[in-house]
């Protein structure tokens, strides 16, 4: 069995960068969709969100009152010169304030609290639909592309909903509120201020026609550099034993140098927004102060007031800022329902229980394997072809043939990774297809050629296989797999710190650890991959020794690479194309002076 089952397939070759066209209409039922669901997401927090609305209504209010009050100021009483009325009025102002920047701490302090939970959940939930994919949906993917919809893209909803709902809400309820409250002072006054809205509506839609797509682009580029990353990263031995660091560099050149510029014109595009803003935003004081003061002069302050002018020339900033703030989060919400969208596509990816309904959970099985003329193809070309075998209870098969002759792929339907297309597969007369998958790997287990450790102690390695196993249990199990001896000369003996990837101990050691755990688990099924490392004598024969142990009343199957170690298996299954070409014990295949012959002939050699 190749290892690339349960590690990254190592890749050098570049995947090409998706070229990312956007389809307005298809976007646009996309986005829709996308916000439906992270509204649910939110609506979780329907408490919270009540209070924030209303604080935002608040500081929304109070914003507006602040600056007609320093129009009063200046009408009522510094023109009038009424000292005592000008005094109360600064004192309502500052009360006006201090209630400003209360009513937003809160809406902050709530809003946070809304976002973390719900990127809390959502990244919850996608952990959990990884564990609900088929091995199918990861051996077709970049491990880093998934990494990267697991952190950038939840970072990305997380920020937009730390900052931008507020913004965006506090924005349109300002807007209106300046909208009334300059329409009841002046309307000639409003006409004035809002005569540059085209303008910066237009300016808007321009650049976030162009920004959108553009960061959608951005996203999917850093998800092919993290994905890159992963591969180079975790397949730093190969790439340094082959010196393809050049290559590899050049790769990451290549996808580095792509997001480098999407990034500099998403960043750029966007980047044009405040500028564009802010010289509307003088366009429109200037204006105001031109045809207000015309207007004090021609109609002496009849029509309009100073203080009406000052009122308009703050409302004129309070009503251009809004807009800008909405444009820029308009951005970072486009980002964030982009990354949104990603996390939900492997949401809604097919999960494996799905056609569980009815599935069977098997309590117990005996182990009786039977292939009957089955066929299957992971995807149109037929890789098995009429595959039929036993494999009883105490039995050992073996697979043997050249590399890619499907020994792998015969395992990979046994356990379920994936399921064949014609014939049937049994397990105690049961069809597979029937039995829940959790249910059926239940009752197998695998100790493979490049064994996988978790980062954690030795004893919760072994532990894995059974995760209620007492100490003594766990102690029992490696010392049948050969393991105690070396592990009780580990430094700190079964309490021993192993890395991820289990360096600090021997290839034949991680092997040993493995058939502890596997022995642990006491499957009825076993595969081994059989390992062809450089493994010494001794450590190899303590292998050898402890898989004896380990098939004794259990169904094995064997993937074997050195055909010395099958001669004791009961059936043999010689593989070419994914056809059975001979199937027997080693002293029949012997006689029938075939393939398998002429592969032990040269192996013996
Ligand atoms: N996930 C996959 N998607 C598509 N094709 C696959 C996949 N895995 C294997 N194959 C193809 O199926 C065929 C059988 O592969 P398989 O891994 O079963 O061979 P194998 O006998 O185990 O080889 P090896 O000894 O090299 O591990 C090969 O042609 C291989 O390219």
């Amino acid at each position: 069995m190749s290892s690339n089952q349960l590690k990254a397939p190592f890749q050098y070759e570049k995947i090409p960068l998706k070229n990312v066209t956007v389809d307005n209409k298809k976007k646009a039922k996309n986005m829709s969709n996308t916000l439906k669901r992270l509204w649910n997401y939110l609506a979780a927090e329907k408490g919270k969100l009540i209070l924030v609305i209303l604080m935002v209504t608040i500081s929304s209010g109070l914003g507006l009152l602040g600056p007609f009050m320093v129009g009063m100021a200046i009408d009522d009483y510094i023109v009038t010169q009424e000292a005592a009325g000008l005094g109360m009025l600064l004192v309502g102002l500052i009360i006006v304030y201090l209630f400003h920047s209360l009513s937003i701490f809160l809406q902050n302090y709530w809003m946070i609290g809304i976002a973390q939970n719900t990127v809390y959940t959502l990244r919850k939930d996608l952990f959990k639909q990884f564990h609900r994919l088929p091995i199918s949906y990861f051996d077709k993917r970049q491990y880093g592309d998934l990494m990267s919809r697991l952190t950038n893209d939840i970072d990305n909803v997380n920020n937009t909903l730390n900052q931008s709902v507020i913004q965006i809400f506090a924005s349109v309820l300002t807007l209106i509120g300046t909208v009334a409250v300059m329409l009841y002072l002046s309307p000639i006054l409003t006409v004035v201020t809002m005569s540059v809205i085209p303008a910066m509506f237009l300016a808007m839609r321009w650049i976030t026609k162009r920004t959108g797509p553009l960061y959608k682009l951005q996203q999917n580029d850093l998800g092919e550099v993290n994905g890159y990353v992963e591969e180079i990263v975790s397949g730093q031995h190969i790439v340094k034993t082959y010196s393809q660091e050049e290559k590899v560099i050049r790769g990451f050149e290549k996808r580095n140098h792509s997001l480098k510029q999407t990034g500099f014109w998403a960043l750029t595009i966007a980047g044009f927004i405040p500028k564009i803003m802010n010289m509307l935003n003088f366009l429109s004081f200037a204006l105001i102060a031109l045809v207000g003061g015309i207007l004090v002069i021609v109609y002496d302050q009849q029509l309009v007031t100073v203080g009406i002018i000052v009122i308009f020339t703050e409302y004129a900033r309070q009503f251009t800022r809004p807009l800008n703030e909405l444009s820029n989060q308009f951005n970072l919400l486009l980002s964030a329902i982009a990354g949104s969208e990603r996390v939900f596509q492997v949401m809604d990816e097919t999960i494996e229980e799905i056609d569980e309904t009815n599935a069977i959970e098997m309590e117990n099985t005996k182990g009786t394997i039977k292939f009957d003329h089955v066929t299957f193809g992971y995807e149109d070309t037929a890789i098995l072809k009429g595959i039929s075998f036993e494999a009883n209870p105490g039995e050992t098969v073996a697979f043997v043939g050249h590399t890619g002759a499907g020994k792998t792929t015969i395992i990979n339907l046994i356990s379920r990774f994936y399921d064949y297309n014609t014939g049937k597969i049994t397990l105690d007369g049961i069809d597979l297809k029937t039995i829940k998958r959790s249910s059926l790997r239940q009752h197998m287990a695998f100790v493979l050629q490049d064994p996988f450790l978790f980062h954690g102690t030795i004893r919760e390695n072994i532990r894995y296989g059974r995760l209620d196993a007492t100490d003594t249990e766990v102690e029992a199990a490696a010392m049948d797999a050969n393991a105690h001896d070396f592990i009780v000369k580990l430094p700190n003996s079964y309490d021993t710190i192993l890395d991820q990837d289990g360096s600090g101990i021997s290839q034949g050691q991680k092997q040993l650890l493995t058939i502890a755990r596997a022995l642990l688990a006491a499957p009825s099924i076993l595969v081994l991959d059989e390992a062809t490392s450089n493994i010494d004598t001794i450590t190899e024969m303590k292998i050898q020794e402890a898989l004896k142990r380990l098939m004794v009343g259990r169904t094995s199957f064997v993937i074997a690479h050195r055909l010395n170690t099958i001669q004791e298996a009961d059936t043999i299954i010689m593989l070419e194309h994914g056809e059975i070409i001979e199937q027997g014990n080693h002293d029949e295949l012997i006689n029938q002076k075939g393939s398998y012959y002429g592969l032990y002939k040269g192996q013996i050699q």
